[in-house]
């Protein structure tokens, strides 16, 4: 069932839809009866988030029960509301299955990993020819891509820079389509729109794209370059925010008039590192197959013997750079699995605190 069909079916206004709406979907949500609308998350604010529903773009808070139990809502969420439009209220009551989840290491003091968006089909990892073009920081925005479940695509931006490609450009261009294996590696320039139509077997309509990479490289110039106007600029919209003031917020969400959909935020621009080592083994397919000829099942590859790994390196299978990269992501995940264990022991010991108080408190007014 596609928007369309879904926008007749409930015999509402055709400009309204839900981008992305499938037929899973459709079903996931045809478990809820009763006075339960469907809708995406457009823009996500402190308490209340922007939706995308067939009645248009509403507001919305997270019910108290989807808070207790820590569900929370982030850009690209399919969501279930609570329509009482009658009063003028929408509540999140629910959030969708989700295909993929894009999440950063931990930052807040629970030591908790962050979500940042949702179902995303394609992340354009966007480079630049200039100091941002680094096989090692690639490596990195592999990784974060691989563990989100979407699906890479490494896009090197500017390549109007270096019309005539040095020696030294076209080397580690090479060498980056080498790291890649399958994932497309396309040269193009945001500005000139050069090699811009090679983007297009990834416009497929109703599908979510991401774009993530260092500041400056040119995600933002590209995201206008594809919509021919300057979406990031001229969409703003004013509304009032949670303290009821007016803002300008710029849209999170918008779509090609193919039916492609965008998500750019700043929580996907700052995009670090998480916690989940699952990206890395396909990031580095090429250690994790040689690593299958360690002799112990649990070696790190640094100093065991009979590990085939090191021996790789020793007879330059690969190189001292890629090694180095390989271990010092393992170690920042590692790391970070340490801070979210520390920060949750101490949250915990907080929640106790909390309640030895409370029980204090509670003993004493007995007393009274
Ligand atoms: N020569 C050249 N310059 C470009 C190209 N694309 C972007 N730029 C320039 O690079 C600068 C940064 O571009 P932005 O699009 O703002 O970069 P960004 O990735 O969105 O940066 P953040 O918003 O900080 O994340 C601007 O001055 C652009 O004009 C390109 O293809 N070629
Ligand atoms: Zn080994």
């Amino acid at each position: 069932m596609n928007n369309k069909y879904r926008n007749k079916r409930n015999n509402t206004s055709d400009n309204f839809f839900i981008p992305g709406w499938n037929n899973s979907l459709e079903s996931a949500f045809s478990a809820y009866k009763g006075p339960y609308v469907p809708g995406r998350v457009a823009v996500r604010h402190k308490t209340v988030c922007n939706i995308l529903t067939e009645k248009g773009e509403i507001q919305a808070a997270v019910s108290g029960a989807m808070r207790r139990v820590g569900k929370q809502p982030v850009v690209g969420d399919f969501v279930v509301l609570l329509d009482q439009s009658d009063i003028n209220s929408y509540t999140i009551v629910d959030i969708l299955p989700r295909t993929s989840c894009l999440s950063r290491g931990s930052t807040g003091e629970s030591g908790e990993e962050q979500l940042i968006a949702a179902n995303i089909d394609t992340i354009f990892i966007v480079t630049a020819v200039g100091h941002d073009l680094n096989l090692r920081r690639l490596e990195r925005y592999l990784t974060i891509v691989y563990s989100s479940g979407a699906r890479p695509v490494i896009l090197i931006n500017k390549i109007d820079l270096a019309e005539k490609l040095s020696d030294d450009i076209s080397q580690t261009i090479q060498q980056i389509k080498d790291m890649a294996g399958d994932v497309p590696v396309i040269t193009l320039s945001a500005l000139s729109s050069k090699n811009l139509e090679k983007l297009d077997p990834f416009m497929i309509p109703d599908d979510t794209i991401a774009l993530i990479g260092s500041s400056g490289v040119g995600k933002s110039t590209l995201i206008n370059a594809l919509f021919g106007n300057e979406v990031q600029k001229t969409s703003g919209v004013r509304e009032d925010d949670d303290k009821g003031k007016h803002t300008t917020t710029v849209r999170q969400l918008f779509l090609l008039p193919n039916g492609t959909i965008f998500i750019d935020n700043p929580g996907i621009r700052e995009i670090q590192l998480g916690e989940s080592s699952g990206g890395i083994d396909r990031t580095f397919s090429d250690i994790a197959e040689l690593a299958q000829n360690c002799r112990f099942k649990d070696c790190t590859h640094r100093n065991e013997p009979h590990c085939a790994v090191m021996k790789a390196l020793d007879e330059g299978l690969i190189t001292q750079e890629r090694f180095d990269s390989y271990h010092k992501l393992n170690d920042e995940l590692a790391f970070q699995k340490d801070k979210a264990e520390i920060g949750l022991k101490r949250l915990e010991k907080k929640k106790y605190k909390g309640l030895a108080q409370a029980a204090k408190k509670y003993r004493k007014s007995e007393r009274e």
